[in-house]
């Protein structure tokens, strides 16, 4: 039980008023966003309009506009306002990217809308008890579907110094947590030599058969790994008439496996399918990695427990679908995140059982039933970084979880799992 129970309860209460007083403006944010879609690295108009959100829509914020990346921000608040111990830095992380062809069918418009709603009912509750100890940040991470711009502004120092950060994801199902695997993305290249296909093919080089003999290595690889890894690409570039052989191909696969310490494995195992194909057929390979590999969630059962705390008290009903719940949904770069700070990424229902990926996702994110969802998610979220804000030790035992987490999943990596494509 916290010490500061009365004065917990009253800012929670204030965290939510603040919310649903900002109802309309937010709600008008994320539809500026869902209905402009832009791709990874390029949200532009989604950077401007979250900028100026901050800045001119809301008070007290500093606004780092292009912080880091192109299409990054960060607004601070704080910190400290004078109060007695260490400053607790707490994060709210927006996404904002969008799919190719099908829009807004993850929903990102509302991670950001749940990401300013929830830093804007912690800031209005904290701001009310000026003894309190703390800098509230919101990070723009742009990039989560294709690259990974959470890992590049790792790697620039913007997590630095944040004590717990925090983010919701919409779905299907409200959930404290949901598997997340680790990913690596790559490219495969196949440069053959042009001939015409029906006079001369004995002089040409195929690299639509070195692709096509790669696609089913790896579809018959599919069947000796493990129930939850996953391999899965297409063919982007497969030559450009019947009667020229195809003189280049290219692919792109995402390998996946349930713990970053397996990702090498995987990717042995992928790699002899890509060069045996360009042996067979005479062609030569070119093997691309993606920039940044994706890490798995590290879990915070601590955070998970008061989000589903507080969550209840708001009325949610979790999941208790074994299925949804063991299953790997896919991959974020929140992993990487929550190998650097103790954090939550959980999963919000939007009103709607349509599946993400889909057109008809796209609609549910747009649709003015998910509002009452997300805003509630966002009050979720607020109440949870207060409960780590007015009770250290329970922010103790966030930081405590992390550090034993990691380190077991280091040890992991360090052991290395086995692999089985080596022969005794
Ligand atoms: N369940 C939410 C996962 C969001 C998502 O779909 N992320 C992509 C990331 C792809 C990066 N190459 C995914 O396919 O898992």
């Amino acid at each position: 039980m916290c010490e500061r129970a009365g004065l917990l309860a009253e800012l929670k209460h204030g965290a939510g008023c603040r919310i649903d007083e900002a109802a309309e403006k937010l709600h008008r944010l994320s539809q500026d966003i869902w209905s402009c879609p832009e791709l990874a690295y390029d949200e532009r108009k989604a950077h401007d309009r979250l900028v100026a959100f901050f800045s001119q829509e809301e008070e007290g914020w500093k606004v780092d506009s292009h912080f880091k990346l192109d299409t990054a921000f960060r607004a601070t608040w704080g910190p400290g306002g004078g109060g007695e111990g260490d400053v607790v830095s707490v994060a709210f992380l927006c996404e904002y990217d969008a799919l190719p062809g099908i829009g807004h069918a993850c929903g990102h418009n509302l991670i950001a809308e749940v990401g300013a709603a929830a830093a804007l009912g912690f800031k209005a509750a904290v701001e009310k008890s000026s003894k309190l100890p703390v800098r509230v940040t919101v990070l723009g991470t742009p990039a989560e579907e294709d690259g990974g711009g959470k890992i590049d502004l790792i790697r620039e120092g913007a997590f630095d110094g944040l004590d717990v950060v925090f983010m919701a994801h919409p779905l299907q199902d409200d959930a404290p947590f949901l598997p997340h695997v680790a990913e690596h993305d790559v490219t495969v290249k196949y440069h053959g030599k042009a001939s015409h296909a029906s006079a001369y093919p004995w002089e040409g080089v195929n690299a639509l058969d070195a692709a096509v003999l790669c696609y089913n290595n790896l579809s018959v690889l599919r069947q000796q790994i493990k129930p939850d890894w996953r391999i899965h690409g297409i063919i982007k570039h497969g030559g450009v008439k019947p009667n020229i052989i195809p003189a280049y191909t290219e692919l792109e696969y995402y390998l996946r496996t349930p713990s970053r310490a397996e990702l090498p494995v995987i990717k042995a195992k992928a790699e002899m399918c890509f060069r045996s194909a360009a042996m067979a057929t005479g062609c030569e390979v070119e093997v691309e990695y993606a920039r940044n590999a994706f890490d798995n969630i590290l879990r915070n059962r601590t955070l998970e427990d008061l989000y589903e705390e507080n969550g209840k008290a708001l009325g949610m009903e979790f999941t208790t679908d074994e299925e949804v719940l063991t299953n790997a949904s896919g991959s974020t770069d929140f992993g990487n995140v929550s190998f650097v700070v103790p954090g939550i990424h959980s999963y919000f229902y939007i009103g709607s059982k349509a599946l993400s990926h889909t057109e008809e996702y796209t609609v549910a994110a747009g649709d003015q039933k998910a509002q009452f969802y997300t805003l509630r998610t966002a009050k979720a979220l607020a109440m949870t970084a207060l409960d780590v804000l007015l009770c250290p030790d329970l922010l103790q035992r966030v930081k405590d979880e992390f550090t034993e987490a990691k380190l077991k999943e280091d040890r992991l990596l360090k052991d290395g799992p086995t692999d089985n494509t080596k022969n005794a």
